[in-house]
């Protein structure tokens, strides 16, 4: 079986939202290759927690209760939800998992209550960080996979536009040129991988560093490099500053934004200047970076920043997993 489904942008492409079908509901969950749980906002939470969104029905007659598992999760950014799981039927456009855990909230913290656009988290990291105890449960990935076409899924995410998730098989019409394959280190449970060289800008090669270990993450928003990266980035950007009351790099909405080169498995993958140029920040006609320094977040982030640049590719085909990228 395949699947193919819309990835459809939040506001200022914070967030990619698809349709799932969980029993005989349509939800909209926000799909994350940086986290590994399948959670949805459900009729168990309290009133006050909602804000609009869809709640899977837990009283529906496909819901199966998984006696005395539960599952609890924070991010990074300090958000987090909690509660129980059930076991359903779970459809992403064709590509369906008869038996899914499905982790309905109880409670969610008050960013998932005010990003009314999603109604949870499919997470399409490794399930060895699922949060699910007293056993971690299976991606929708990881249910699904041996049945799938071939053991992947695709990622083709787009500005202001639907993009695009496939499972089982590549869509050659999202990419030109030839995919670039790289080694994936999922030891943490997430694909990551190595990144080379940068260049900011079309001229000649202006950067001496590397990147290093990396995880493709379509759940966050911005790119998150290594300072040495990001500094040489902003130095070509007038009238860019640090803000530590906006927590990162903002310049004049204004400004011209130099593309970056980044080298994956030998080849330069461009993302373009527009790319950078994430949202106002509300006062004096600035405009928050799109990259962004990785000090203090512990990992290299490839977000949907960069992932917006690419066609990306999540296998499983070879037994070891790596990751494909190629140019759109
Ligand atoms: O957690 C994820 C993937 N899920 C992102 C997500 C989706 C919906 C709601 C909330 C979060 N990715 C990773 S891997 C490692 C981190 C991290 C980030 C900052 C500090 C420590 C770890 C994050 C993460 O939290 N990403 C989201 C994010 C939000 C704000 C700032 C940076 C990253």
């Amino acid at each position: 079986q395949t699947g193919t489904v819309a990835a459809n942008p939040e506001q200022y492409d914070q967030a990619y939202i698809c349709p799932v079908t969980i029993g005989s509901q349509t939800l909209h969950l926000d799909f994350d290759t940086g986290s590994s749980d399948l959670w949805v906002f459900s009729n168990l939470m309290p009133s006050s927690e909602v804000d609009g969104q869809t709640e899977f029905n837990t009283n529906s007659a496909g819901a199966t209760k998984k006696d005395g598992y539960t599952w609890s999760i924070s991010y990074g950014d300090g958000s987090g939800a909690s509660g129980v799981v059930y076991a359903d039927t779970v459809n992403v456009g064709g590509a369906t998992a008869t038996s899914q855990a499905v982790e309905a909230a109880t409670s969610v913290s008050s960013e998932f209550t005010s990003d009314t656009g999603s109604d949870g988290l499919l997470g399409l990291a490794f399930s060895s960080i699922n949060q699910v105890k007293p056993t971690p449960q299976t991606t929708f990935f990881d249910t699904v996979k041996s049945s799938l076409e071939a053991e992947l899924f695709t990622a083709d995410l787009q500005s202001n536009g639907p993009g695009s998730y496939t499972f089982g098989y590549i869509d050659s019409s999202k990419y030109t040129g030839s995919i670039t394959y790289t080694a994936v280190d999922n030891s943490q449970g997430f694909w990551g991988f190595t990144a080379g060289g940068y260049t900011v800008g079309g001229g000649g090669s202006n950067s001496t560093g590397t990147i290093g270990s990396a995880i493709a993450d379509t759940g966050t928003s911005l790119m998150y490099l290594p300072t040495a990266a990001v500094q040489s980035y902003y130095s070509q950007v007038s009238g860019s500053s640090y803000s530590s009351s906006q927590g990162g790099y903002i310049f004049p909405c204004s400004a011209s934004l130099p593309s970056l080169t980044v080298s994956i498995g030998g080849h330069g993958f461009v993302v373009p200047g527009s790319n950078f140029n994430y949202s106002p920040t509300g006062s004096g006609n600035t405009c928050f970076g799109g990259l962004q320094e990785n000090t203090g977040i512990g990992f290299t982030i490839f977000g949907d920043v960069f992932l917006r640049a690419v066609y990306a590719i999540f296998d499983e085909t070879q037994g070891s997993p790596r990751i494909g990228f190629a140019a759109q």
